[in-house]
């Protein structure tokens, strides 16, 4: 069994954010600028802050990777913190070449106090550094190559956002894979239809004004999947599980939802499950609804994988909630960093990357292989065996 694994190390304001990822298969074709068009779209959307004026995404590969095509040795991603030139001082190796100033007034909604408290730092910054999203570029970057894999396996995985704040976008079930291509193409809430993404700018910019911030829900869908990955056997392999995970453990991520998720509680049986019918010239088992998300028993079906989680607002306030110095005891207002006011586009990019790398992951361990030539051969045997079911 193929087992993908990968580990991100890096701090917001550091020299670099860098990823290591194992067990890609080699001779797959993979340049810088597969994963550039990702880590630019992580970067943009309506409501981010200054920081991303600064930085221009852009990964180095360090390792894994020659005359662009994988060598089947872990790939080392590198990208850097452009920022990290005005913070040297501050962030440099200890000892620091001028005094940091700490940060004392933990930020609710922040792992500021959790994280002091667990590992004993009274200068904030030491936790707020890596809890930072800034370390979700690392992420887009390795499910860059997860994507680039899937693609030449007939997968793909697009995100959009269908809602921003109270604005929700119109229903979106009847959406064709052109259309989801293109609105995950789109940098900004256009991946929203036109009247709702006007209607989510103007939130987020009353929320802006009011020095406040928004939160909203984006959907993640994946084409070509095959039926069989994950798997109903254990806990820890069911593709539900793991991709509610995968979501979940995006920052500020709070909900996540496969198929009707919560709506499916409040329907019938005979409204929820999907009827199985069978297409004799296509040699394949069909579903009029997919009401399941494509996943059941914690195995892929073989319809398109529908997941969408929900993102809590941007947990720093211009007008800031009452906190309390961790060194005087003393209540302060938190401590304001400058920050987004609404990064629900940017997490659904992160969501894509992250439902890709669960799928790749899945995908080999259910087909194995070490080369793109093995796996493939690999493919096509399950799904001549499919046919013949
Ligand atoms: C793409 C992205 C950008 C974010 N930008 C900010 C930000 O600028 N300011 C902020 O306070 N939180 C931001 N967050 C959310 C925090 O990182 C997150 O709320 C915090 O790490 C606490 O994690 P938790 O909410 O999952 O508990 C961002 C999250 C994502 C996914
Ligand atoms: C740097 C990124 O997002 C950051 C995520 C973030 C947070 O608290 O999570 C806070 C902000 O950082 P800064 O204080 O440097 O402006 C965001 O800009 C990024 O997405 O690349």
């Amino acid at each position: 069994m193929t087992v993908l694994r990968w580990v991100t190390a890096g701090e917001s304001h550091g020299p670099e954010i860098t990823a290591i990822l194992e067990g890609i298969p080699a001779g797959l074709p993979l340049l810088a600028a597969d994963i550039d068009e990702d880590l630019g779209r992580r970067q943009r959307g309506y409501g981010r802050g200054a920081r991303m004026k600064i930085e221009q995404d852009r990964v180095r590969f360090t390792a894994g990777v020659r005359g662009g095509e994988t060598l089947g040795s872990p790939i080392a991603l590198v990208i850097e913190n452009r920022d990290h030139a005005s913070w040297t001082g501050r962030m440099g190796a200890a000892p620091f070449d001028a005094p940091p100033e700490p940060l004392t007034r933990p930020r609710p909604g922040h792992a500021d106090l959790a994280g002091g408290l667990k590992h004993d730092r009274h200068d904030l910054r030491d936790i707020l550094e890596r809890a930072s999203a800034r370390e979700t570029a690392a992420r887009v970057a390795v499910g860059g190559v997860c994507k680039k894999l899937l693609g030449v396996l007939g997968v793909e995985v697009f995100a959009h956002v269908v809602a921003i704040g109270p604005v929700a976008a119109a229903a979106l079930a009847a959406l064709t894979p052109e259309d989801l291509r293109a609105r995950a193409r789109a940098s900004d809430l256009a991946c929203a239809d036109a009247d709702a993404a006007e209607a989510m700018r103007g939130a987020i910019r009353d929320a802006a004004h009011r020095g406040d911030t928004l939160g909203g829900v984006f959907e993640v869908v994946a084409t070509g999947v095959p039926p069989g990955l994950g798997s109903h056997t254990q806990w820890d392999r069911k593709l539900d599980g793991r991709l509610a995970q995968a979501l979940m453990s995006i920052q500020a991520i709070k909900g996540v939802e496969i198929g009707l998720g919560f709506e499916a509680a409040q329907r019938p049986g005979s409204e929820v499950h999907d009827a199985i019918g069978y297409d004799a010239e296509a040699r394949a088992f069909t579903r009029p609804t997919n009401r399941a998300g494509g996943t059941e028993g914690g195995i892929s079906n073989g319809m398109p994988l529908v997941c969408r989680a929900a993102m809590k607002p941007i947990a720093t306030l211009k007008r800031a909630l009452p906190s309390v110095d961790v060194r005087s005891k003393e209540v302060f207002d938190a401590a304001f960093e400058r920050s987004d006011v609404c990064a629900v586009p940017a997490a659904s990019v992160v969501g894509e990357a992250m439902v890709a790398i669960t799928l790749t992951s899945a995908l080999l361990e259910k087909l194995g292989g070490d080369s793109l030539g093995e796996v493939r051969r690999n493919l096509e045997g399950f799904r001549a065996q499919l046919a013949q079911f």
